[in-house]
């Protein structure tokens, strides 16, 4: 079982009372005697239908017990350094040396009924009941006519997976048909977001990085199109540090509201990388040209009240009221007459609409070109040889 597939799919299937119950029978009859092989089909099951995720140490838990209650202790050669998820996975299963297959067999039983009580106990909350089924990478929920699509890595910092693009794309699809006034954007966790997952670099075979570079091209151009083009009032709510493409495209909101803990960094020249989010067009707009070759091409990173001083963030409010604040205050613009607001916006943002989709193509063109060169190669190695860090 791949670990992918052992956390897959957990926003399907039963309610929270038939998962309560299978909680409760997972529960009595690990106390009653061993696990037995019913017992973790039955775990392996119920491993599918959490809707919390654990996070990824657990997941390598589950996973390293599933292979030793299998297949005995680890018996396959260690991937290679750069392969590094399997790395990883490969030195869970490994650390459980010579665990009997009983023992692991149980330890599994054991996990699993106790990610699903306090799954099951989560599920009573009101969010976990508006929550929009089909992400496995946002939590998407809508409320008081405010739809709110919130990044949900916070192990990684939010890091863009090529997954989590589609799934903003979709969820924007979405949010611009549904019923909403005001559509936000948020973070999980201490981060907005660490921008671009460099993983998404990782694993390319060999000879078919020129044809990743195009592809990766392309989802950019598509998915900061979404954005260009977004019918209704756009609002980041920065809880956190943004970085990379999580900062350009802020340049396409209506509204970024910020905690004073936020700051804001485009660090491309360190990465050999080139500006990207219709950037290169509107932050000069903003801020003007020297502040924003400081931020583009220096990698100058702003605090959140800098940012706000230059015009890329519309108000900074402490962190400690921030929630409090800033959700007060959309409550309150989205009871604001809906069809004259997003008229409102398109007179804003329609004239410049051919020209961000112009900048969005030649960006992409060049970073295209970019991710091919030593400069970013070695940037990435960099990072993920744990050498670097921003
Ligand atoms: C050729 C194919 C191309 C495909 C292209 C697809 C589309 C590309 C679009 C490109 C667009 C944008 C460019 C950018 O966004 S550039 C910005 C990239 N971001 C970074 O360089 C940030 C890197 N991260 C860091 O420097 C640090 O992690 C941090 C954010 C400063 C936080 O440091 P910390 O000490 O507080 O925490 P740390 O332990 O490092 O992080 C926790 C775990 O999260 C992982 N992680 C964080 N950020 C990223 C990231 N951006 N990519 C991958 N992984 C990230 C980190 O590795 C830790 O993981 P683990 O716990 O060790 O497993």
């Amino acid at each position: 079982m791949a670990l992918a597939g052992a956390v897959r799919c957990w926003r399907l299937g039963a309610g929270p009372s038939s998962l309560q119950m299978q909680a409760l029978s997972l529960h009595m009859s690990k106390t009653a005697m061993g696990a037995s092989q019913k017992d973790f089909e039955s775990a392996m099951n119920q491993v599918k239908l959490l809707k919390k995720d654990p996070g990824n140490e657990v997941k390598l838990k589950l996973y390293a017990l599933y292979k030793q209650t299998t297949e005995g202790p680890c018996n396959t050669p260690r991937p290679g350094v750069f392969d590094l998820i399997n790395k990883a996975k490969w030195d869970a299963w490994n650390a459980l040396g010579n665990l009997p297959k009983e023992t692991a067999r149980q330890n599994y039983v054991d996990l699993v009924s106790d990610l699903s009580s306090s799954d099951s106990s989560s599920q009573v909350k009101p969010e976990a009941d508006r929550k929009q089924p089909g992400y496995e990478t946002l939590v998407v929920t809508s409320e008081d006519s405010i739809t709110k699509i919130m990044m949900n890595r916070p192990a990684k910092k939010n890091a863009l997976t090529i997954q989590m693009y589609r799934e903003i794309m979709l969820a924007l699809e979405a949010a611009s048909k549904d019923d909403s006034t005001i559509i936000v954007l948020t973070g999980n966790g201490d981060y907005y977001s660490s921008g671009n997952d460099l993983m998404n670099f990782m694993n390319i075979p060999p000879g078919e990085m020129e044809k990743e570079a195009k592809n990766g091209a392309i989802l950019l151009r598509d998915f900061v199109g979404c954005f260009i083009d977004f019918p209704k009032p756009l609002v980041a709510v920065i809880n956190g540090p943004a970085i990379g493409i999580s900062v350009t495209i802020l340049g396409l909101f209506d509204l970024v509201y910020a905690s004073d803990r936020a700051t804001f960094h485009t660090p491309f020249t360190h990465l050999g990388q080139s500006p990207e989010g219709c950037s290169s067009y509107t932050f000069p707009k903003i801020m003007g040209q020297a502040k924003a070759a400081e931020m583009l091409m220096f990698g100058k990173k702003l605090t959140a009240r800098e940012a706000c001083a230059q015009g890329l963030v519309t108000e900074v409010f402490p962190d400690s009221t921030f929630q409090k604040e800033v959700w007060t205050r959309l409550k309150a613009y989205s009871k604001l007459p809906r069809n004259t607001l997003h008229i409102s916006k398109q007179s804003i943002r329609n004239l410049e609409k051919e020209k961000l989709h112009a900048v969005n193509a030649e960006e992409n063109s060049v970073l295209q070109e970019r991710w091919l060169s030593d400069e970013c190669i070695n940037a990435v190695m960099s990072f993920l040889s744990r050498k670097a860090k921003l």
